[in-house]
């Protein structure tokens, strides 16, 4: 059991909202960007890459977003159809916009990053006229992600969002999902991010997230405890931050404090380890597994998901899940 109320009554599982983008994953691996030459696609975009993940494992998926009326969008439509995700809230942009990009770099299992194009991205141009009422009223969860936030009309329609969540009592995930991409000043992250944080229930982030966060009102704070702390006064009942490959830590309001497990594996890869941890995290919580089992499930499905070449294609089913926890000892013992 886990301090969180689903209404199993309601037809959708799980709605994210924001960015539909693609992926162009690096095929030579161990090189910088400069000398690669070839690229995978794949769908990508926070958001999406946690639909996907949720619609693995089993859940009732949708999404709330814009897509560019190109190629590229065509093809984010077409994946999501694919993998059973709901598109009916998913429009074509018609002002000209592109899809994002994300070309990824690995130059080491370690050393690896991203280079995102999002000039006039379609994603951002979410209209508050675009979020239904009633759509958000039939899900039992909603995911927002804070990249979405970065400028208007997305961040109105983000909040509009958030107020028929609240409204309908349909339980708010937050990942922070700071990119570095759109924002104008410190100012706008803090107080954007703060607004949005204030009406969640669980919020997710890693340590770098949350000093990002806390620019303006905590600044130097290092301290997990009291980062999770403020957020209890607001609407929050769970706060996870996260530490890489040392795994991660919860919060509760009811003042409990969870060590996650961790799989350590050598990546092939390191992104695509924090959509695949808060897809299985949620599917956990939102199956009523303690807050414990929930993070091991995601820490699980991170750590098949760092070993993949993508992040929304490498995205595990449960079985998948169950069977790398049982083994990984096994695993570990013959590396
Ligand atoms: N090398 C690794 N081996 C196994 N598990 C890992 C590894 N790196 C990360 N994880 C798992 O993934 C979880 C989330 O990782 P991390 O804190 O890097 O998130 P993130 O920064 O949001 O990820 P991303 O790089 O996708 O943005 C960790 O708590 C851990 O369980
Ligand atoms: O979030 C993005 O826009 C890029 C992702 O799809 C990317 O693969 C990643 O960073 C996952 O952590």
């Amino acid at each position: 059991m886990n301090n969180l109320k689903f209404d199993n009554q309601r037809l959708i599982d799980f709605i994210a909202i924001g960015r539909l983008c693609i992926d162009l994953n690096a095929n030579e691996i161990n090189r910088p960007m400069e000398e690669t030459l070839t690229f995978t696609k794949y769908l990508g975009g926070s958001p999406a890459n946690i639909a996907i993940a949720m619609s693995k494992l089993g859940m009732n998926t949708g999404f709330i977003g814009r897509v560019a009326d190109d190629q590229m969008g065509r093809y984010i439509v077409d994946y999501l159809k694919k993998s059973n995700i709901d598109i009916s809230n998913v429009i074509t942009d018609k002002s000209g916009s592109v899809t994002g990009l994300a070309f990824t770099e690995i130059k080491s299992p370690t050393d690896c990053s991203i280079l995102m194009y999002r000039d006039n991205v379609a994603d951002l141009k979410l209209q508050p006229t675009d979020v239904n009422e009633e759509y958000i009223k039939n899900a039992k969860a909603i995911l927002v992600s804070g990249t979405a936030l970065a400028a208007s009309p997305s961040r109105e329609a983000v909040f509009l969002a958030l107020d028929y969540a609240r409204k309908h009592n349909t339980v708010v995930f937050f990942d922070i999902d700071y990119r570095p991409y759109t924002w104008k000043s410190v100012e706008e992250i803090s107080v954007y991010y703060n607004l949005v944080a204030e009406k969640c229930d669980v919020i997710v982030g890693t340590r770098e997230e949350f000093d990002m966060m806390e620019m303006l009102t905590m600044k130097g704070n290092k301290d997990d405890h009291a980062t999770a702390q403020k957020w209890f006064n607001f609407n929050a009942k769970i706060v996870v931050i996260k530490h890489g490959k040392e795994g991660s830590i919860a919060y509760t309001k009811k003042g409990e404090e969870i060590v996650g497990d961790v799989f350590p594996v050598t990546p092939l890869k390191t992104f695509g380890a924090g959509d695949s941890y808060a897809g299985a995290f949620i599917y956990g919580l939102m199956q009523g597994w303690d807050i414990g089992e929930a993070m091991k499930f995601g820490a699980g499905s991170a750590a098949i998901v760092v070993s993949s070449h993508s992040c929304s294609d490498a995205m595990p089913t449960t079985t998948q899940i169950e069977e790398f926890i049982l083994n990984y000892g096994k695993y570990k013992a013959i590396e």
